[in-house]
This record gives C-alpha cells, sequence and structure tokens, in this order.
C-alpha cells in the first residue's frame, strides 16, 4: 500500500480526495491510505511521521506557500514525489514549481478523477524507477577492472577486448560455461562505458516461463493480460540508456528471440498489450553457457539473430585451462568471503594451494567460490584446511566428465563444442607444456620435438608463464636448462 499526503486548506476538497484515494484497489487490496494537512506548518510534520510516496501540496497555504516548503518536505520524507497544485496557469509558476523540484503541477479546480489518478500513479512509477536505478548504480559501483582476476594469456586477452568494446554502443555476446565470470565481464564493460552511474539490469532468459518472460522484457500495458491491473514498464525500459543484460539468450524461446531481433534492427518496440513505439536507448549484451552455432544447426536458435549477435563475441575460458590464474582467485576471492562471514582465514598452505590449483572445476570460479566458502565457514583458525576442499580422488578424472579444452586439444573430439577449444595462445600454451612434461623439462628435447629455436622456447616459456615448471596439464616437470 502507498502513502499519499494532501496539504491543502479546503477541508471538503481534502475529504473528497481522501475518499477518492482511499477507494481505490489494488490486487483486491486498497492501493492507498491517505494522510491529510491543512496548512504548511501541519503538512510538514505529518510528512515526517507518514513518509508518503507522492504528496499532493496546494500552493497557497495560510502560513506558507507551497513552493516555499517543498524543499524542505523533500528532506523530511526523502523521495517523496511533490505534485503542486495551483491555481495559476502563468508559465513563471510552472517554471518556478519545476525548479523547486516538483514533480508535476496540477491547475485548480481539480481535472476528472481518472486525470488525477494518471498524475499520481505515475509519480509512483517515477519513484519506482529511480529506487531501482540507485540501486542497480549501488551494485554497479563495487564492479571495476580490477574484480577480472586472472593473469593468465587468454585472460589478458579478453580483458583487451574489453577495452575495445567499452568504447562503443554495440551489442556484446559473451560465452564461456556456466560460473566462468559472464556477469561479471558484463558488469565491467558497462561500467566502463559510461562516465557517469546509468542502470544496469539484468535478466535470466532460462528462469521464467515464456509469457511472463516477455512482459518482463517489454513490460505490458494495463489489461494486457489477466492479472495485468496495471502498466509495468520492462527491462529494456527500466534499463533506460544503460544496458540490458540478456543472461542464458541460449535459452529464449524461438518466439522471442524473433520478437528480440526486430527489437535490435528496429530499436524500438512495445509493451505487451500496447501500441505505443517506446525507443530502445539501451545497450544489450547477451550471455549464454550453450554453443550458439550449435543451437542454430538444430534449429534452437534463429539464424539471423545469432548473426546479429555475434559480431562482438568474448569468449570466457573454463577456469581449467587458465590454472595458473587459480591462486590469484583464491586471494581475491578469500578476501571477499572473509568479509561477507566474518572471519579471517588468510593463509593457504602450499598443499593446499596445490590441491585447488589440480581440482577440474566443472562449475568454474563460483564452483571455486563456494568451495572455499565453505572451507573458510569450517576452518577453525586463520589457515585454510585441506580436509575441508575436495579430494582429488573423489572427483572424476577429466576425461569422464565433460571434456575439457585439454582434452579437446588431444583427444579426438567426442563433443564438437566449440566454446571448449581454446584460443590459440591457449593452445600453445598446452603444447608447450605439454612437451616440457614428456622430455622432462629437457629443453633441447623440447625445441626437436616442437621444431622451435632455443631463443623462441625461452620467450615462450616466459609469455607462457612456464618457466617454473607449472603445468597446466597437471603433470609437474622441473626445467632443466642443460640438457
Ligand atoms: N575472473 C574473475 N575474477 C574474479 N571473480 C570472478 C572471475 N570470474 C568469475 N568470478 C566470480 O565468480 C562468480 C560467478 O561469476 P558470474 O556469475 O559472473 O558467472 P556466469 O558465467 O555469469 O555464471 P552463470 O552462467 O552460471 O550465470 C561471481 O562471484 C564472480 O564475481
Amino acid at each position: 500500500m502507498e502513502t499519499l499526503l494532501i496539504v491543502d486548506d479546503d477541508v471538503s476538497l481534502l475529504e473528497t480526495l481522501k475518499m477518492h484515494f482511499e477507494e481505490i484497489e489494488h490486487d483486491g487490496q486498497p492501493r492507498y491510505q491517505v494522510a491529510t494537512a491543512t496548512s504548511a506548518a501541519a503538512g510538514l510534520r505529518a510528512a515526517q511521521e507518514a513518509m508518503p510516496s507522492v504528496v499532493i501540496l496546494d500552493m497557497m497555504l495560510p502560513d506558507r506557500t507551497g513552493l516555499e516548503i517543498i524543499e524542505e518536505m523533500k528532506g523530511l520524507c526523502g523521495d517523496a514525489r511533490i505534485i503542486l497544485v495551483t491555481a495559476y496557469h502563468d508559465m513563471e509558476t510552472t517554471i518556478r514549481a519545476m525548479k523547486a523540484g516538483a514533480f508535476d503541477y496540477i491547475h485548480k479546480p481539480f481535472p476528472d478523477p481518472a486525470a488525477l489518478d494518471l498524475v499520481v500513479e505515475r509519480a509512483l512509477e517515477y519513484r519506482q524507477l529511480s529506487r531501482r536505478a540507485d540501486e542497480v548504480n549501488r551494485e554497479n559501483a563495487a564492479v571495476r577492472l580490477g574484480d577480472i582476476v586472472g593473469t593468465s594469456p587468454s585472460m589478458q586477452q579478453l580483458v583487451k577486448e574489453i577495452g575495445k568494446v567499452t568504447g562503443s554502443a554495440a551489442t556484446v555476446l559473451i560465452t564461456g560455461e556456466s560460473g566462468t565470470g559472464k556477469e561479471l565481464i558484463a558488469r565491467v564493460i558497462h561500467n566502463y562505458s559510461y562516465d557517469e552511474p546509468r542502470p544496469f539490469i539484468g535478466i535470466n532468459c532460462s528462469a521464467i516461463v515464456d509469457t511472463l518472460l516477455e512482459s518482463e522484457l517489454f513490460g505490458h500495458e494495463k489489461g494486457a493480460f489477466t492479472g495485468a491491473t496495471s502498466g509495468k514498464p520492462g527491462k529494456f525500459e527500466l534499463a533506460e540508456d544503460g544496458t540490458v543484460f540478456l543472461d542464458e539468450i541460449g535459452d529464449m524461446s524461438l518466439m522471442l528471440q524473433a520478437k528480440l531481433l526486430r527489437v535490435l534492427q528496429e530499436r524500438e518496440f512495445e509493451r505487451v498489450g500496447g501500441v505505443k513505439r517506446i525507443k530502445l536507448r539501451a545497450r544489450v549484451i547477451a550471455a549464454t553457457h550453450r554453443n550458439l552455432a550449435e543451437e542454430v544447426e538444430h534449429v534452437r536458435f534463429r539464424e539471423d539473430l545469432y548473426q546479429r549477435l555475434k559480431v562482438i563475441t568474448l569468449l570466457i575460458p573454463p577456469l581449467r585451462v587458465r590454472r595458473e590464474d587459480i591462486p590469484l582467485l583464491v586471494k581475491h576471492l578469500l578476501e571477499r568471503i572473509n568479509e561477507k562471514v566474518h572471519k579471517r582465514v588468510t593463509r593457504v598452505p602450499p598443499e593446499v594451494m596445490e590441491r585447488l590449483t589440480r581440482l577440474p572445476w566443472r562449475g568454474n570460479v563460483r564452483e571455486l567460490e563456494n568451495v572455499l566458502t565453505r572451507a573458510v565457514v569450517l576452518a577453525p583458525g586463520d589457515v585454510l584446511r585441506g580436509d575441508d576442499l575436495p579430494s582429488l580422488d573423489s572427483t572424476p578424472p577429466p576425461e569422464a566428465g565433460r571434456p575439457s579444452a585439454t582434452n579437446v586439444m588431444f583427444t579426438a573430439p567426442t563433443v564438437d563444442d566449440a566454446s571448449l577449444i581454446p584460443t590459440l595462445d591457449e593452445a600453445e600454451r598446452l603444447l608447450i607444456a605439454r612437451a616440457m612434461a614428456v622430455t622432462k623439462g629437457h629443453k633441447g628435447r623440447t625445441c626437436q620435438i616442437l621444431g622451435i629455436s632455443r631463443p623462441t622456447l625461452e620467450r615462450k616459456l616466459q609469455k607462457y608463464n612456464l618457466s617454473q615448471g607449472q603445468n597446466p596439464l597437471g603433470h609437474g616437470f622441473t626445467v632443466k636448462d642443460d640438457p
């Protein structure tokens, strides 16, 4: 229920308006509770007590003018929207009212009740929108480029690509397995695209049934379907000139894909049940864990939409093909988790870190975060204990589960999942690591196998951080400088 405050010295008008608003229902419940006051001083007191969402404030009050108290009133009841009521129709009063921070003004004698209801509804809708935007901006403020942890070549490459797309308003497709950080990357792109805070509105397309998703995305007008007792803006409207993040777009129905394609082409849309064309001002970032090319082949995803989305694609590699990022991620996540659960688990013994870098991490960074959270909660002191982690034996070897990029490279592929194919850099790194493991770290033999010169090998060992015998394949090797 929303609280309305009406301030007017005309007592009979006050009573009529109070009765009118108290009769309005929403979902079978009263829509408003109404507080009233007959002077500026009483109005200010009532504002503080009732904390209204909307104030209908008369300009001519016995003690002070409505215009004079707008600012004070706003200070008392936060983000209430103030509708000023004036008997004057001159331009100057209008401008002064809006400048003083009124949301809108209406003229006396009052318009018909439906028009008055509309102004109040609009005030409520805007209040809701700006509340949401504030919330979203607070959330966004926390995500900066530094939150993307990773020094592996593939992550460095990804950060460079992010840098390129922040300069444009182009639609971006982010692909990667579940938990690899697609939403994190979308938020970073958003934050680096604008100097001032703008809304970031996300929606998971796989979590909602089709008809509801349509109205969530595009909004609906009152009466568009049973239960639509009032109009509601959708995500595309709420995002204003910010970003709409369509998570799991690969799970969207073909019907909605067609509608989305039209919106992306025309940059306009209508609310469900509406006729008014609304401009799409927001940028669209879509994400999926699915291989959309494969979805197109199986006629589960529209080819034309795929072509439109894939122009700028960012592929986030799974954690298991960039294991060198794990120690840094562990440090970063531990800080976050400690803060969240109010603990100070800061020490990770080498053998525990070793285990963490070797686990398969099919759920990627999210799984790492979950495993660490559990271990932090269970830790009696400041040391992360190996006993609180999954054991290496209890997890099936990569070959037994979903094939990893490593397997895709080194075994005959059984699944043609493009998202598992590593980048060229990643592939080169894996090949060098494998050759080093096979030769037990003998650089001369490694050069022979790979058909490269010694300086080239040295450069690449440096580039891929393999000089210390770290091996993304999980087999250790000791670098031997003089074979
Ligand atoms: N490179 C990274 N650096 C720091 N934190 C990361 C990184 N990648 C992911 N995370 C963290 O891991 C968690 C999961 O990330 P996110 O939700 O962005 O993944 P997702 O790919 O969108 O997952 P899903 O596909 O399941 O929606 C988040 O807490 C995120 O902050």
